[in-house]
């Protein structure tokens, strides 16, 4: 069996490389001539653990091979997962779905018979029927299409994609269901439980996990401005209701709050598509997930306004971290970023420093000032805030970071510091939800 990976980004590049590592040919298609001259190369043209070795790996092999020929994949390949992005349209809350579209038109035609064309990318409920019938009208006989949303999380996207909880396969028929398991046939093996239902099903799992995920983040959050009004420690109180195994621990920190390329978009393009459909009252609380969230970051902006007196004109504001979590150098919706830039509007000269994110963070926000390193950036800083927990900022020395700033004011916009330990060393501390 041969594979063709349909936009390789985040997503599409990991799938690849990971069908590669599954023992299929593998051919990556993009519209983007830049990203696969990279591919081709064996490189990894964004930060993502791991990633990179098994690429070359199987491209030095010669089992995956890059193009940007949607007709040279519908020659070569049996099974064909598109991965292309459905971000937010401009102006609105709905989904993006016109390169899915264009990616689903553009192969049908291509098509040979008994092939399948399996979405990943998430989409609003009701589009896999709808791609469904237009790849009916373009392809020959005998084609068909299946949904199988990935859960990927960047950072662990290798391990999330090799070895997944679970999997879901939305499918039309059991020829279809039966193509599927032969491809993940390893993680099958190996016990990964198989979810077999209908496209629509399918395609709502995605966004109800997202929409899920991100109602407990932004519960947490919620319980901080509760904390916060009395002086309790949220943190204590995640750990606390965390041991009911019915709640557990994980998405409950307390903190800045979600973004990415993911949460935000998915949870509001899932209630556009319920308003759609009708139901979007029965959504109506990811309305107030998404103002919770968002309100994290003003919270953050307030803090660092409130230790420098009021008042950040002509202050100098070290941010350290601007990815929207560890481990990738993503900055899509990033919290980090978007705090910097309104510490930024407000009249503050603000540097920030990312261990791997900040050329993309440059290129997103180019009028914001970049250090190289954490050092540079705290130099002279009035306040300190770190946004993004990376191990190298989590374990930072208070003293030696006292040593370099003009004032000891920190902000842990993630309650990831030890913050008795910080003022101790003499450092005025704001958290999240924390005393
Ligand atoms: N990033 C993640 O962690 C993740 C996890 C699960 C699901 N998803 C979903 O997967 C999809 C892709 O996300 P991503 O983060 O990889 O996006 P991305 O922007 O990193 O990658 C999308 C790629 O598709 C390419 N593309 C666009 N139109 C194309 C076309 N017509 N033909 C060929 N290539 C085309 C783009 O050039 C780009 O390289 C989205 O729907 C997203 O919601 C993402
Ligand atoms: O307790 C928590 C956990 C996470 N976050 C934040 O939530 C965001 C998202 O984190 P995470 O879910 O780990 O990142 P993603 O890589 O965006 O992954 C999500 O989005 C992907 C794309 O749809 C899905 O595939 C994954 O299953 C889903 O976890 C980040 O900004 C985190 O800082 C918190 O604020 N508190």
């Amino acid at each position: 069996m041969r594979i063709s990976v349909i936009g390789c980004g985040y997503l599409g590049a990991t799938h690849a490389a990971a069908m590669a590592e599954l023992g299929f040919e593998v051919l990556g298609v993009d519209i983007d001539q830049a990203k696969l001259e990279a591919l081709a190369q064996g490189s990894v043209p964004f930060f993502e653990p791991g990633l990179e070795p098994l690429l070359k790996t199987h491209v030095d092999a010669g089992r995956l091979r890059f193009s940007t020929s949607l007709a040279e994949a519908g020659a070569f390949a049996d099974v064909h997962f598109v991965c292309v992005n459905t971000p937010q349209r401009a102006g609105s809350q709905a989904a993006d779905v016109s390169y899915v579209d264009a990616a689903f038109g553009g192969l049908a035609p291509h098509l040979r018979e008994g092939a399948v064309v399996v979405g990943k990318s998430t989409v609003p409920v009701g589009t896999a029927a709808r791609l469904a019938e237009l790849v009916a009208g373009l392809a020959v006989d005998g084609v068909d299409v299946a949904w199988n949303p990935e859960f990927l999380r960047e950072g662990k996207a290798v391990t999330d994609t090799l070895h997944p909880d679970r999997l879901v396969f939305g499918t039309p028929s059991a020829r279809v269901e039966a193509v599927l398991r032969e491809v993940y046939a390893t993680p099958i093996g190996a016990g990964t439980p198989v979810i077999v239902t209908d496209l629509a099903t399918a395609e709502l799992v995605k966004v109800s996990a997202n929409a899920f995920l991100a109602t407990k983040i932004s519960y947490i959050n919620a319980m901080a401005e509760v904390c916060d009004a009395v002086g309790a420690d949220v943190t204590v109180l995640a750990d606390a209701i965390g041991l009911d195994k019915r709640i557990g621990r994980g998405f409950l920190n307390a903190g800045l709050g979600f973004g990415g390329g993911c949460l935000p978009k998915d949870i509001r393009a899932f209630s556009a598509r319920a308003g759609e459909l009708g139901v979007g009252s029965a959504v109506a609380l990811l309305r107030e997930v998404d103002e919770i969230n968002m309100r994290q970051r003003q919270r953050v902006v307030d803090m660092a306004t409130a230790q420098l007196g009021g008042s950040l004109l002509g202050r100098r504001v070290a941010v350290l971290g601007a990815a929207f979590k560890p481990e990738t150098d993503d900055v899509r919706d990033s919290p980090a970023l978007n705090v910097a830039a309104a510490l930024h509007l407000k009249g503050a000269q603000v540097t920030v420093y990312d261990p791997v994110a900040v050329p993309t963070a440059r290129r997103m926000f180019p009028t914001l000032g970049y250090a190289s390193s954490w050092e540079q950036a705290a130099t002279g800083a009035d306040v300190v805030l770190v946004l993004t927990e990376w191990a190298e900022l989590t374990t930072l020395d208070p003293a030696a970071v006292g040593a370099v700033v003009s004032a000891r004011n920190l902000v842990d916009g993630r309650n990831c510091l030890d913050a008795a330990r910080w003022r101790a060393g003499g450092w005025t501390v704001a958290g999240i939800g924390r005393p």
